[in-house]
């Protein structure tokens, strides 16, 4: 069977999307959609995405990860099929769309597409990182000379050791630039490796900043090395609140492929 994919990109993270709204594609072939995401035996990408039909939504969001298993919450992925879902006439100047059972709301602006992500009402402190779930599980530690650092090398350390184990999280290495902007590395889990960028992570990032009082501001700026992100939210009773993910989400080419 021949399908039609559509390759976008959030700030270098890369994002195999198929129109999944007439139930064509079988979802359960974690195998084959490893093989779609390797950038050797397929069209390559850190994320695999199916557009579905929702009930009170616009549309629905599936994730998986490249390495073929359904992940958690995807920042920049989510802005990408918002981007993707504007090409089908979907909607006009903003989105509501469900992903993972939670609804999520996104506007486009020129080339940008704001992404307001979940409530944050936990951030845990530990000696040398703070943990948050920003609907994906992120390790955040600051250090220098970030440029330089073996992000491969620590992040699966830390990924793979205690409390995470097999269940894993997404690590995230950061270096302050100057009071409102940070530079991130971002080791993915599912991807098993360094990516560009990660939306969920950069989030992670500014809350945690903030929260361990690095900025006073609630505007935070991140440089990573896919591109530029940026994250506004607001102090909540018990968190953080309208939290919003901003940075392009841009189409690069589309295709057809046989999946036997
Ligand atoms: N790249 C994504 C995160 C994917 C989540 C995944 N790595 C997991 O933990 O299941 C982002 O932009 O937020």
């Amino acid at each position: 069977m021949k399908i039609d994919f559509f390759k976008y990109q959030g700030a270098g993270n890369d994002f195999v999307i198929v129109d999944n709204r007439q139930q064509i594609f079988p979802k359960d072939d974690f195998d084959l959609i490893e093989r779609l995401c390797d950038r050797k035996f397929g069209i390559g990408a850190d994320g695999f995405m199916l557009l579905e039909n929702a009930k009170d939504c616009d549309f629905k969001m599936e994730y998986f990860n490249a390495d073929g298993r359904p992940g958690s919450m995807c920042g920049n992925g989510g802005r990408c099929i918002v981007a993707f879902a504007k090409t089908l006439n979907l909607f006009e100047a903003s989105t509501s769309f469900v992903a993972l059972g939670k609804k999520y709301q996104a506007t486009i602006t020129g080339e940008l597409v704001h992404l307001k992500m979940m409530d944050v009402d936990h951030i845990e402190m530990h000696k040398d990182h703070v943990f948050l779930d920003t609907g994906s599980p992120h390790h955040v530690t600051f250090i220098e000379n970030l440029s330089e650092f073996n992000v491969v090398e620590h992040g699966r350390q830390i990924r793979y050791g205690s409390p995470y184990f097999e269940k894993g999280t997404n690590v995230n290495f950061v270096e302050k630039l100057n009071e409102n902007t940070f530079s991130v590395r971002t080791y993915e889990r599912g991807v098993e490796d360094e990516t560009l960028s990660c939306g969920t992570g950069v989030t992670a990032v500014a809350l945690a900043s903030f929260h361990l009082e690095k900025t006073k501001e609630k505007k935070v700026h991140i440089k990573t090395r896919g591109g530029n992100l940026k994250i506004e939210f607001e102090e909540g009773q018990k968190g953080y609140k309208n939290i919003i993910l901003s940075g392009p989400a841009t189409f690069v080419f589309n295709g057809t492929i046989d999946i036997g």
